[in-house]
């Protein structure tokens, strides 16, 4: 059996890990309202992985998760695939009728939402609610529930088709998200390797810290991977909250770390000074293949 931490039920997480293990028996799934708790589950055992979302089509890069990933636990990354997020404006239709008995969306004095799905709606929030006030919680299925527990209060959520009917209410618009194609990238973390299905694109991520002092470093990093013709399908720069102006690399690579130019590369970036830290080398799923 495998027991999976993630945010609460009805959240997009949820969907998305269904969509991972489907198929797959014995599994139990522990919700967390903070995705602190969800990572703290699997560092104390209690869980064998996380699901974690790491990046979105609209939004980018889930920082704090990316974070979370390099500064607070030490979880390998065992899996990503990505995972359509269809947002709905949720909320209790009889409260925003006007006179003629027709919805009026201009009623909602507040929005509230998880950040990244809040982000994919602005253009949907501004020409349909000019104005409307808008408030970050944990999770949309959180957002979900707290419009349940404060009716009469104008209170309007976004999250997912199961979020509404779980909580008994009613869907106001349906797919709001401004753009199709609005997918967002989950990573599976834990210590044991995902076996339930295989795919033939594997990745690894590693973070790189360059040495202080050394003009041209990253561009030495990045031509260890060139000449090699090793493909790489993410490259980001984050703080290293040690020292102001500090950064570290964030690098996707399109190869398995058991290949043998990989190993090599790596071998030749820290021969330069660097600091290498492997991720996780892990399959990778298109929504299509987990269909
Ligand atoms: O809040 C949720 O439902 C989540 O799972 C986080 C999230 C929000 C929007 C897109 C993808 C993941």
């Amino acid at each position: 059996m495998k027991t999976i931490a993630l945010l609460p039920a009805g959240s997009v997480s949820d969907e998305a890990a269904k969509h991972l293990f489907a198929g797959e028996d014995h599994m139990e799934w522990k919700h967390h309202r903070l995705i602190a708790d969800v990572f703290q589950s699997t560092v104390n055992g209690i869980s064998d992985y996380s699901v974690i979302p790491i990046e979105n089509t609209i939004e980018g890069s889930v920082s704090l998760h990316m974070d979370w990933l390099v500064h607070e636990v030490d979880l390998p990354m065992q899996a990503e695939w990505v995972y359509p997020s269809i947002q709905n404006l949720i909320g209790r239709r009889s409260e925003l009728l006007n006179g003629t008995g027709e919805l009026d969306l201009t009623r909602i004095k507040k929005v509230i939402s998880h950040p990244v799905a809040m982000a994919q709606c602005l253009q949907f929030l501004r020409t349909r609610m000019p104005g409307v006030e808008t408030e970050h919680v944990s999770s949309t299925a959180e957002a979900v529930r707290i419009v349940r527990d404060h009716p009469g209060e104008g209170i309007a959520a976004i999250g997912t088709r199961i979020a509404a009917s779980n909580n008994g209410l009613d869907l106001l618009a349906t797919e709001v998200t401004d753009h199709d194609n609005n997918y967002t990238r989950f990573m599976l973390v834990g210590n044991e390797p995902y076996t339930a299905r295989q795919s033939d694109r594997v990745k690894t991520s590693i973070l790189v810290t360059l040495p202080e002092d050394f003009p041209g470093a990253l561009h030495q990093v990045l031509s260890a991977f060139a000449w090699r013709r090793i493909n790489l399908s993410r490259i980001e720069s984050r703080p290293t909250k040690k020292k102001l102006g500090n950064y570290y690399f964030y690098i996707e690579i399109e190869m398995s770390l058991d290949s043998v130019l990989l190993p090599a590369a790596l071998q030749e970036i820290e021969a330069i000074g660097c600091q290498i830290r492997v991720l996780g080398c892990y399959p990778s799923f298109t929504y299509e293949q987990l269909l």
